[in-house]
């Protein structure tokens, strides 16, 4: 039967990255979605801008919202420090399976926890049932008009505090022209956009990062 673009990724993954390694996982997938088939990965220049806002806020509880095939995942919990954890939620379980063995080959399970199911079930559950008091820093990548609604949730959740900081990848392309306003309107956010490019393209997109005043 024929494989999907996802089993075709972990493959180059499990044939040009090293285990345990995963800057060459992160590698290895910027290659194949360079030269063989354009996946939608924050990639690597975007990826770049992704890891200085991570090395900076140095986060220890981090939400990604759209693991898809935990590219950024990978990259993200590849930055974090020792005690650090990374909940991650994707609910096609198609690819939950393939992130979780990208996961595995990055040799990152300590660090991250794939939860699949649907940010707008598991968010409010994220102090119960993983003991998250506050988040220090959200990369959203999942569909982008669940942008702002799962916003406004992580708020009524309490789960922002002075500092938390939003940073949303495709804010320009595929875009989210509404998540866009409320965050750079509201007084509650300081908001930058930092300007890049589709990810293995020349077209215009950027990420913006959110910084949450409380
Ligand atoms: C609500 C919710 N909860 C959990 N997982 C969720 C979810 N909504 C989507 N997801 C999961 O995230 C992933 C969805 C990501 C959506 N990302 C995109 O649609 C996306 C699209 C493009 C793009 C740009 C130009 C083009 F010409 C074509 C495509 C580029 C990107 O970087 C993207 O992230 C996979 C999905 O199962
Ligand atoms: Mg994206």
């Amino acid at each position: 039967t024929q494989s999907t673009r996802p089993q075709r990724l972990l493959g180059a993954v499990q044939k040009n990255a090293t285990r345990g390694d995963p800057r060459s996982v992160v590698k290895a997938i910027d290659e194949f979605c360079r030269h063989k088939e354009w996946a939608m990965n924050v990639g690597d220049e975007k990826g770049c801008i992704l890891d200085s806002v991570v090395s900076e806020l140095n986060p220890a509880t981090v939400l990604e919202l759209g693991t898809y095939c935990g590219y950024s995942t990978v990259r993200i919990a590849s930055l974090l420090p020792p005690h650090a954890k990374l909940i991650t939620l994707e609910f096609n379980p198609d690819y939950a399976k393939i992130a979780c063995q990208v996961i595995a080959w990055a040799g990152l399970e300590d660090k991250i926890q794939l939860v699949e199911g649907s940010s707008a079930e598991w968010i409010p559950k994220m102090k119960e049932h993983f003991g998250v008091k506050m988040l220090d820093l959200v990369f959203m990548d999942h569909w982008k008009d669940d942008y702002l609604p799962d916003t406004k949730l992580l708020e009524d959740c309490g789960l922002l505090r002075k500092g938390s900081v939003l940073l949303a990848d495709n804010v320009i392309c595929p875009g989210s022209p509404d998540y866009l306003k409320y965050v750079r309107r509201s007084p509650r956010y300081k908001s930058q956009y930092f300007r890049s490019h589709l990810e293995y393209t020349k077209a215009e997109d950027g990420l913006e990062k959110s910084v949450f005043l409380g």
